[in-house]
């Protein structure tokens, strides 16, 4: 089987997280945002997206727009969200509701369409790491079929160290590199923040990039921009030089 690996020019990650709602998007548009200031061709992925509105005769999904917002290239929705979804719900039960199916191969075909126009992609998952997407796969069998390095953001909130080593172990398990992990505050009213993040960086073999404290509602591109105001993803694999030091 031929699989995304196969291009070794792209520069890619997956942004798994501890749960749903617990920061993905916010941290993959952070993502994305730093990587257009590096001036490379950067464009995001919600290949499964749970939750959409009609506006003018199209559909619409937050995470699928905040992603795009932030791209410095503008590529089609179908080929960005091929599983875009009404209902926010479990995604293999919202495509259930419309009579289909979500099938990992056609992800991984827009995948690699995307890879050829431009230099670095950030793929987003869906809720925690084991969301079934069909009969047969769920988010970890995507995420092990793109093989992409993962970064994992923690939502701060009591349970969150269970939740984050299990998600670590499943990763292993899958033979993918956990290139890095995000401390996004959930729970502003978490106790013992600090000793939190203390614990789960003992335990994670890899780079903690930053904690992104809980910040004011902000129009979506502000939170985004904020967010990467914590965060420093120098040490991710292939992550590009600043403009002002290449060649
Ligand atoms: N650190 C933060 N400060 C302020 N708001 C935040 C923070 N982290 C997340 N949020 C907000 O919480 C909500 C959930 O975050 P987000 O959409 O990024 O979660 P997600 O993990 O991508 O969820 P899903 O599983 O639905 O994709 C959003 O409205 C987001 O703006
Ligand atoms: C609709 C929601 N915001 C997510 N996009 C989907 C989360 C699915 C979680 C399924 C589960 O683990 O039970
Ligand atoms: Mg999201």
């Amino acid at each position: 089987m031929t699989d995304a690996r196969a291009n070794p020019a792209k520069a890619a990650w997956f942004i798994a997280g501890t749960d749903t709602e617990i920061g993905k998007t916010l941290i993959a548009g952070a993502m994305l945002h730093a990587l257009t200031k590096t001036g490379v061709r950067s464009a995001g992925m919600k290949p499964v997206a749970a939750g959409a509105v009609l506006r003018d005769g199209v559909w619409h999904n937050d995470d699928a727009d905040i992603l795009a917002a932030e791209a410095s290239v503008t590529l089609p929705q179908e080929l960005t969200t091929p599983f875009l979804l009404q209902q926010p719900t479990a995604p293999h039960i919202a495509a259930a509701q419309e009579n289909r199916t979500i099938e990992v191969a056609h992800i991984l075909s827009c995948y690699r369409q995307l890879a050829e126009q431009a230099d670095t992609l950030v793929v987003e998952g869906v809720g925690g790491f084991r969301v079934p997407l069909n009969e047969r796969e769920d988010t970890a069998d995507l995420a092990q079929q793109l093989g992409l390095p993962v970064v994992l953001v923690v939502g701060l909130r009591l349970g969150c160290i269970n939740h984050a080593m299990l998600t670590v172990e499943a990763i292993a398990a899958r033979g993918l590199r956990l290139a890095g992990w995000v401390a996004n505050t959930a729970d502003p009213y978490m106790l013992n923040g600090d000793a939190n993040i203390a614990a789960l960086s003992s335990r994670i073999q890899a780079p903690l990039l930053g904690h992104v404290p809980r910040m004011d509602a902000l129009p979506a591109k502000a939170l985004t921009a904020a967010a990467a105001s914590h965060l420093n993803f120098s040490s991710l694999p292939g992550w590009p030089e600043p403009l002002g030091n290449r060649s």
